[in-house]
C-alpha cells in the first residue's frame, strides 16, 4: 500500500504470531518488488481496547515509534475485511485512535507531541526547543540553521526555508543530520516552507528510511512546530512531494489529528523470518 507515496508494507501476523526480523526487513527493501518506506507489522491485541499492536520497521531495520501514513494503510486494509470504520491501536506504547471516513479518507488521532529536549531526545540540553543551534553548510553562510525539533513519538527537527524546497539537496545534507551526534537516535530531518497561515510544503529525509514521498509524522511535526513559532495557526494543509495531508493541533487535548488518503497497490505472503516472499496472482488480489 502507499500513503501518499510513502511505501507501506502491511504485514497481518495475527493468529500466526512471529516477528519481522530486522534481516527479513532488510531483505524485502533491497528487492525491486517489494522495496518499502516503512513496514506496519500487526500483531494481536496486547491493551486492553485495542484492536492490535503494531511494531513499525523502516527498511534500514531500524524501528520507529510512530508511522502516520503506514496507520492510515493499516486502517483501510483492516477495514476492507470486516467493514469496521474506527480503530484503536498500541504502537510504541501509545494508543492510536483512527477512523475511516465514507469517502475513503482516514483520520489519525496522533497524540500529543512533545518538545522537552530530553524527550526528542538530544544528547544534551536546549531550553527553547523552537530553535536550536544546528546548521548545515558554510559557517559564515549556513544553507539551514536553527531547526525546531519535536517528538511525534519519532524524533524530527524542522529547518524553515522562504523559498522552494527542491532547491536544497537533502540526500546529501539528510544522512548527516540525521546522524548527527545530537540526536541519540538519530531523527527525521524536514525541510519546511510556509506559504500561508495554514499552508505549508514540506520535503523530508526520514531515520532509516532515506528521502520518502511522504511522511505523515512529519507533516505531524512541521504543523506543529510551525503554530508554535507562530508562523501558522493550528489547522494547515500540508503539501508533500506524494500529495496533500491535513493536520489539526486540537487546543482541547493537545493531540494532532492528520487526515489523507492511503491506497492498495498489490499482495502476498512472506516469511517475516527471512523476507521470502510471494506475490499473489492478479485475480487473488483483486477479490
Ligand atoms: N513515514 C512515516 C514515518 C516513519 C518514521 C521513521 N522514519 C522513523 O521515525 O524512524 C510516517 O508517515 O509517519
Amino acid at each position: 500500500m502507499n500513503g501518499i507515496g510513502n511505501e507501506i508494507l502491511v504485514v497481518d501476523l495475527r493468529g500466526v504470531g512471529g516477528r519481522v526480523t530486522p534481516d527479513a526487513a532488510r531483505a524485502l527493501a533491497a528487492r525491486a518488488e517489494t522495496r518499502f518506506d516503512q513496514i506496519m507489522a500487526i500483531q494481536a491485541p496486547r491493551m486492553e481496547g485495542t484492536d492490535a499492536h503494531i511494531r513499525i520497521l523502516n527498511s534500514d531495520g531500524s524501528e520507529a515509534e510512530a508511522c502516520g501514513n503506514g496507520t492510515r494503510c493499516v486502517v483501510q486494509a483492516l477495514g476492507s475485511e470486516t467493514g469496521q470504520k474506527s480503530f484503536r491501536f498500541e504502537i510504541a506504547g501509545r494508543l492510536v485512535a483512527a477512523e475511516e471516513h465514507g469517502d475513503g479518507t482516514v483520520s489519525v488521532d496522533m497524540g500529543a507531541p512533545l518538545f522537552g529536549w530530553r524527550d526528542i531526545p538530544l544528547s544534551e540540553e536546549f531550553a527553547d526547543t523552537r530553535a536550536i543551534e544546528l546548521q548545515v553548510g558554510p559557517i559564515d553562510a549556513p544553507v539551514l540553521h536553527s531547526p525546531a525539533v519535536v517528538s511525534i513519538g519519532n524524533p524530527h527537527a524542522v529547518f524553515w526555508v522562504d523559498n522552494d524546497v527542491w532547491s536544497y539537496a537533502l540526500d546529501r545534507f539528510g544522512p548527516i543530520l540525521e546522524n548527527h551526534p545530537l540526536f541519540p537516535e538519530r531523527c527525521n530531518i524536514t525541510i519546511a516552507a510556509v506559504t500561508s497561515r495554514n499552508a505549508m510544503t514540506i520535503r523530508t529525509w526520514e531515520r532509516g528510511a532515506g528521502l520518502t514521498r511522504a511522511c505523515g509524522s512529519a507533516a505531524c511535526a512541521a504543523a506543529v512546530a510551525a503554530a508554535r513559532t507562530r508562523r501558522t495557526g493550528r489547522a494547515v494543509e500540508v503539501t508533500l512531494p506524494g500529495g496533500r495531508l491535513r493536520i489539526d493541533w486540537r487546543e482541547v487535548d493537545d493531540h494532532i489529528v492528520m487526515t489523507g488518503p492511503a491506497e492498495w497497490e498489490w499482495s502476498g505472503r512472506l516469511d517475516p523470518a527471512t523476507g521470502d516472499f510471494e506475490r499473489d496472482a492478479p485475480e487473488v488480489a483483486s477479490a
